[in-house]
């Protein structure tokens, strides 16, 4: 809706006056239409003041989500229902925010096919290509999964959830994602990362029973820290990117709601996840897509032209250990709001051990694809990017039976085989 729109509507109140009404009724007149001619350039003046363009925070950073998605209606409660249903022995029932999402939908699909009951929750903002995730949406369709459209922040369709279905756990993976973006829509981060986790974290709080609840952190958290591999504790009030700050902050907000409330919380900190279905907004995704294009892509270097690496980790790696988060998360121990004993709280690594340079990642894509990548070498930018990643996972290991076997070869040649044949059927260079 334009900012225009919300001129109030003042029928006749432009209406031109006839030249035999009184003096002093046209000298009102007259005051009325320099007064309502000053109200539209008001208006108009802070339109152009408050656009996202010269404003640090947009106005309303919702405002690439859907806006009023339809729900509620005795069809869509049956749906949510059988969605969630349970069925195999001991199974669990699972609401996955962000299940149209990369991870989300990964998780979403191991979990039904193991038996246990799903009910996905999505926005389908446009922050990468939503038909992606109306994609990944069908193929969730077609196992059984029902994903509800609507955003974390809307508490009456949270609790109506809740009241639909007693689940007994919250994979939370809803979230603005990405580093870089962060300079670009700040607000965007505080409104998914920050005020979204607080409005889950409240409905979860009242629920009866209370779920327990596994969520996204990110390896970001140890922002400037330079003591490797990152340890779970090592510090992390460091971040280098408004990302990593929403998800340090995501930290303690769980770490409050576990201490008033009794929820049991875990954070699993996932580092660089690659793979079939991913974020386009990746760098193994979009120099993907640029090499097959012909077009050059900027490689990021450290000081002294060091190279840049990451702990890149499999996508099926994460899922087991997102399972693994779920399968060991004990009860919460409040209800109606109220704590009734302590409760556990986690924070856990789930990356792969072994940092690759960025170099490395490119070349391997290039054998994959059999084509020469054009490399512009660069400095790593000052936009939240940290040189390094490299994960400690033996907390992970030792607690959830994490790990990871794919390594980033292995990984990538399934993601270049699902992207030719997801992009091109196979047979032509992606657009
Ligand atoms: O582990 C995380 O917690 C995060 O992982 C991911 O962030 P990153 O590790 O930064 O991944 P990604 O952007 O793919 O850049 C990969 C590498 O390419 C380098 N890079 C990037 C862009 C470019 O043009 N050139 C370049 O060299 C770049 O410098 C970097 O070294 C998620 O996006 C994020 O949401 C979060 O989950």
């Amino acid at each position: 809706m334009s900012h225009l729109d919300d001129i109030p509507s003042t029928p006749g109140k432009f209406k031109m006056e006839k030249p035999y009404f009184h003096r002093i009724r046209w000298h009102s007149s007259l005051a009325k239409l320099t007064f309502w001619s000053l109200v539209f350039l008001g208006m108009i003046f802070i339109f152009f003041f408050r656009s996202p363009s010269s404003s640090p925070l947009p106005a309303d950073p919702s405002r690439r989500s859907l806006r009023t998605p339809s729900w509620g209606g005795s069809d869509w409660e049956k749906k949510v229902r059988s969605s969630a249903r349970v069925r195999s022995r001991n199974g669990i029932s699972v609401l996955v925010t962000g299940s149209a999402g990369f991870v989300g939908t990964h998780v979403s699909a191991a979990l039904k096919r193991r038996g246990d009951g799903v009910l996905g929750l999505d926005n389908f903002n446009d922050y990468y290509d939503p038909s992606l995730k109306r994609a990944r949406q069908a193929l969730l369709e077609r196992t059984g999964v029902f994903i509800v459209e609507g955003d974390i922040n809307d508490s009456a369709l949270l609790m109506k959830l809740f009241e639909v279905v007693p689940f007994t756990h919250v994979m939370h993976l809803a979230a603005q994602a990405g580093v870089r973006y962060a300079m670009e829509n700040p607000g965007s981060y505080v409104h998914s990362n920050i005020a979204g986790l607080v409005n889950l974290l409240e409905v979860c709080k009242s629920a009866n029973p209370q779920p327990a609840i596994v969520w996204a952190s990110s390896s970001s958290v140890y922002g400037l820290n330079t003591k490797v591999p990152f340890s779970e504790r090592d510090r992390t009030d460091q971040p280098a990117s408004l990302y990593a700050a929403t998800k340090k902050a995501g930290e303690e907000i769980a770490h409050t709601y576990n201490h008033i409330y009794g929820l049991s919380l875990t954070g699993l900190r996932f580092f660089t996840v690659y793979g079939p279905w991913g974020r386009p907004d990746m760098a193994y995704f979009f120099f993907t897509r640029d090499i097959l294009k012909g077009k050059p892509i900027s490689i990021f270097e450290a000081a002294n032209h060091a190279s840049v690496a990451r702990d890149f980790t499999y996508i099926d790696d994460i899922v087991r250990g997102c399972l693994g988060a779920l399968d060991t998360a004990e009860k919460s121990t409040g209800s109606g709001g109220k704590k009734r004993g302590p409760a556990q709280l986690r924070v856990f690594n789930l990356g792969n051990t072994s940092p690759v340079p960025v170099t490395e990642l490119v070349s391997i894509l290039e054998r994959l694809l059999k084509v020469k990548a054009k490399r512009n070498i660069m400095k790593l930018p000052r936009n939240g990017d940290v040189p390094y990643t490299h994960a400690n996972i033996s907390f992970a290991q030792a607690e959830l039976g994490y790990k990871p076997t794919t390594d980033l070869q292995a990984g990538l040649k399934k993601f270049v085989r699902w992207y030719l044949n997801y992009y091109t059927g196979g047979k032509k260079a992606a657009e």
